[in-house]
């Protein structure tokens, strides 16, 4: 991939850099800007190089309009302080705010532009809007600097065409997390133990399939188990399900066993009356989860279990908590799981902990990021990349 060498002398220069400044937020609280902090390297060595840095990123998932609940402004107000300069906020993306924020800033100041996917065009699968919103930005730039891992997995304006139309690289943290990956990624030391867990159930079930070739165990958690159980026939009360995915995790579950591939579900579930913080909870069995509830947890057997799976592993990518941590009543399983890999990775194995939330667990729940190989900063994207998938953001970037 290009390096921020290749670009030559920045003095002066006006850089584009995609971050993925994706971060936990409680209300406009980040409660915890561990992505924020990768980007640091590129945008201090950009600044130190005298250029004038415009950043975009994107918060959440809003829907191709302004939305004030996905503002970047306390994500502007993190990052001034971790820089030590005042980092100005524009209102817009391309409009008359983003074009005096650029005209305003002096070399080595950094300054962010308001959330890209308040944008239809940021997104859009039609190549000629990406393309028109790509040619908008470039209007503010003499180059363009790629260093927001957890997106290279997107097709999207701000990722993908930008590095079509300005002089392109990749930053620093893409080239380390690269590298890092490419651990697990070429012939990984067996056993390989992928463990999966989170929220965004359809992403990660369509990295299933490939997995499915690449690991030999693949061990599940979080709101992804229920549209397992469903698949075995078995009923989930309220929790997470993907009902259109049904059908498809069953051909997961008959590949898996033609493959040799062993899928580990949890035997127990935490069952809670609500998803709330304190919700009335108990542990079920993973087949005797009651009406009206919602699997908020792998329950402790299953934390024993997967627990006990992870230890001979050589490899372990983990991506997703196993339930949901941000509630103390819920913490257990990505505990359990987290304490598993660090375990794991003492006795010679290699682990990649993966995803803005996991990432986040660990350090949330005290755990010391030492105890892992890697902790990657991307979700689907270092999913994506341990499947073998080429990723649209990277191959834009070829030397
Ligand atoms: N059983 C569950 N029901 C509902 N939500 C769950 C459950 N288990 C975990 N979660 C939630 O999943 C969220 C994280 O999911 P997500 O898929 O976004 O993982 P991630 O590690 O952030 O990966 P990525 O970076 O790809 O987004 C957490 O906020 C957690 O509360
Ligand atoms: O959180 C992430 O994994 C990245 O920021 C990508 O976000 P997305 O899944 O909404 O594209």
């Amino acid at each position: 991939m290009k390096t921020i060498d290749s670009l030559g002398d920045l003095r002066g220069k006006r850089v584009l850099v995609r971050s993925d400044f994706n971060v936990p937020l409680d209300g406009t609280t980040i409660t915890d800007d561990g992505r924020i902090r990768a980007a640091l390297p590129t945008l201090t060595r950009l600044a130190d190089a005298g250029a004038r840095v415009v950043v975009l990123a994107h918060l959440g998932r809003p829907k191709g309009a302004p939305d004030p609940q996905y503002s970047l402004a306390p994500v502007a107000a993190r990052l001034g302080e971790l820089l030590g300069q005042d980092v100005p906020l524009a209102q817009d993306l391309v409009g008359p705010s983003a074009k005096a924020t650029v005209d305003a800033l002096a070399d080595g100041q950094v300054a962010l532009l308001e959330n890209v996917r308040f944008d239809a065009r940021e997104t859009s699968k039609v190549d000629a809007e990406r393309a028109e919103l790509a040619g908008e930005l470039a209007q503010f730039a003499d180059a363009f600097v790629s260093d927001g891992f957890g997106v290279v997995h997107r097709k999207q304006a701000s990722v993908y065409d930008i590095a079509q139309v300005l002089p392109a690289a990749a930053g620093d943290l893409v080239l380390n997390e690269v590298e890092s990956l490419s651990k697990a990624t070429g012939d990984p030391e067996r056993p390989y133990a992928v463990v999966l867990g989170g929220s965004k159930v359809s992403d990660k079930l369509g990295v299933i399939a490939n997995l499915l070739t690449k690991a030999d165990r693949l061990l599940i958690g979080g709101g992804m188990v229920f549209t397992f159980l469903a698949a075995k026939g078995l009923s989930v009360g309220n929790s997470l399900l993907e009902n259109d995915q049904i059908e498809t995790v069953k051909g997961y579950l008959a590949t898996a066993e033609s493959n040799g591939v062993e899928i580990v579900l949890p035997v127990d579930i935490v069952a809670a009356d609500s998803f709330a913080a304190d919700a009335a909870h108990r542990v079920v069995a993973a087949d005797a989860i009651p009406d009206g509830t919602m699997g908020l947890d792998i329950g402790p057997e299953s934390g024993k279990l997967f627990a006990g799976k992870l230890a001979d592993a050589k490899t372990i990518a983990w991506n997703g908590p196993m339930g949901v941590f941000e509630f103390e009543a819920f913490a257990d399983g990505t505990k359990a799981v987290a304490q598993g890999i660090i375990e794991a990775t003492t006795a010679g194995g290699f682990s990649i902990v993966g995803g803005g939330d996991s990432a986040a667990a660990v350090r949330v729940l005290g755990f010391d990021e030492a105890g892992f190989s890697h902790i990657s900063t991307g979700g689907g994207a270092s999913l994506e990349l341990l499947e073998g998938k080429e990723l649209p953001g990277l191959t834009v970037l070829a030397d």
